[in-house]
């Protein structure tokens, strides 16, 4: 099953290594699995064809995160959205936030990207 279809789990949170992700992110094109303050991160940057499209995809993505609890940073530019999941708690990524970041990919298959 597609990572995007899968719930949210509220048990098992736990830290995933690098081995464990790696082979998921062939789920996920373009996902970058990258450390900034020690903390690892799913980061993956999205283009737009200009500031109101950019920020409308940010607003998608922030409804996303308030319906399930769970928080991205985004970085809202010209044109461009970076969107960044972790889990903040935890200190890193968890199978959470593949979901999420599969979720994210799919809210422009649904607009026709
Ligand atoms: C109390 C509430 O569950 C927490 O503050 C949530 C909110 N959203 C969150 N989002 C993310 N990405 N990580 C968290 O640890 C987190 N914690």
């Amino acid at each position: 099953m597609r990572l995007a279809d899968q719930p949210l789990s509220t048990h098992s949170r736990q830290l995933l290594t690098r081995t464990e992700i790696d082979p998921l992110l062939a789920d996920l094109p373009a996902w970058q699995l990258v450390e900034i303050d020690d903390v690892p991160r799913l980061t993956k940057s999205y283009a737009f064809s200009n500031f109101a499209e950019a920020l409308a995809f940010t607003t998608q993505v922030g409804q996303l995160a308030e319906a399930e609890n769970h928080h991205p940073a985004l970085l809202t530019e010209w044109g461009k959205v970076t969107v960044s999941w972790w889990t903040h708690s935890l200190g890193g990524v968890q199978r959470n936030d593949l979901i999420m970041a599969s979720r994210t990919d799919r809210l422009l298959e649904t607009a026709g990207h």
